[in-house]
């Protein structure tokens, strides 16, 4: 049996990756490691959590003796480490929080995973999930390759960028058998409504302002996270040790053509008379640093290992809003608390 780790599984991707190793790989055996921070949510996996092959740990990879132990116990061959910090916004609020994660986080894993392998590395892999923002920004042509210089711009994607390099670092230094993905912007169900689609969705639904930033013509490259997870799984078990495969939708939306499809959908969606979502899109201060465009080219991964997202956009998007319309008790459970006050907080600084 192969005993596989995945950090962040209680979050957004991490779920998704979660629920479609445990239904596929009944003969794995599978580990959650979750911090449970305010992105990570339990109720995510309420689907597969009494599956025999599922195991939960709550554990801060930034804590490496919680790290060693949940490592001696499940002994794992396979690690997909999707914790992090992701928000850019709380980044730029909060950088250390970002290097703790990100960055510490990461190297704590590193360094148990080389602990518990030792010189037995043959089997084993470290599979580390970043993103495109490590590039950092596009002008109106070009994509992102996986030779594309590092050029991150928020503290975001400045831990990113590290977590990357010590990954690679390991790779080089011990021989570790590692492989990196950078992934576009994901959108689907369970992300937390702090990200534009689900935050808009979220507003939408509440007849709530719809905060665009600056003069909304900034681009990201949407990709279903169902085919993320799909990724995910491939290059874990096809992709070739060393090497780094870009994950992109080729969906490119400038911001505010997107918000202005959303709320014509949700419009649709909710009998209301076109227009009414639109009225509330509101121009506000320009998040600092503000990459201009991200947009990847995800062909070394469709020629290599045969990988393209199978989702179109306006089946993800159509699927992505039921699923939000549907659980209404999961948004309003995840938006309790100090979320509304943290994100009024942020409008003010600005
Ligand atoms: C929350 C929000 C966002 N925006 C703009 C800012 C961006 O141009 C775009 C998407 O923003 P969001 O914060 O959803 O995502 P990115 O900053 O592109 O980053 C995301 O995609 C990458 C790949 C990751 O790696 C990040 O972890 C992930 O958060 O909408 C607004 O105009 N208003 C808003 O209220």
């Amino acid at each position: 049996m192969k005993s596989i780790l995945i950090t962040g599984g209680a979050g957004f991707i991490g779920s998704h990756v979660v629920r479609r190793f445990v239904k596929r790989y009944a003969d794995y055996h599978i580990v959650n490691l979750d911090a449970l921070t305010y992105a990570g949510n339990l109720e995510n996996l309420k689907d597969i959590e009494n599956r025999p092959n599922y195991h939960f740990e709550k554990a801060d990879i930034v804590d490496a003796a919680a790290v060693r132990k949940v490592f001696e116990k499940h002994r794992p061959d396979g690690i997909i480490h999707l914790a992090a910090e992701s928000h850019v916004d709380r980044s730029i609020t909060d950088p250390l929080a970002f290097v703790r994660t990100n960055v510490l986080g990461t190297v704590n894993l590193l360094d148990e995973a080389k602990a518990l392998w030792g010189d037995n590395m043959s089997e084993k892999r470290f599979y580390h999930i970043s993103t495109d923002e490590v590039y950092g920004s596009l002008g109106d042509t070009g994509l992102f390759t996986e030779t594309t210089a590092y050029d991150p711009n928020s503290p975001y994607s400045a831990s990113k960028a590290s977590s990357d390099h010590f990954v690679r670092a390991y790779g080089e230094t011990y021989e570790m058998p590692i492989v990196v993905t950078n992934c576009s912007n994901n959108y689907g169900p369970n992300h937390f409504p702090e990200k534009l689609i689900p935050l808009f969705i979220n507003n939408i639904v509440n007849m709530k302002p719809l905060p665009v930033y600056g003069d909304g013509n900034y681009t990201r490259d949407w990709l279903y996270v169902i085919d993320h997870a799909r990724a995910i799984d491939t290059v874990f078990h096809e992709g070739v040790i060393g090497e780094t495969y870009n994950i992109g939708g080729f969906n490119e939306w400038k911001n505010i053509d997107l918000v202005k499809l959303l709320c014509n959908l949700m419009d649709s969606k909710l009998g209301r008379p076109e227009g009414t979502s639109e009225g509330l899109i509101t121009y506000v201060k320009d998040r600092p640093g503000h990459d201009r465009r991200y947009a990847i080219d995800s062909t070394k991964i469709k020629n290599e290992l045969g990988w393209e997202p199978s989702v179109t956009f306006e089946q993800g998007l159509a699927e992505t809003i039921d699923w939000y319309m549907e659980n209404e008790d999961w948004l309003r459970n995840v938006t309790s608390g100090d979320y509304q006050s943290y994100y009024e907080e942020q409008y003010d600084k600005r």
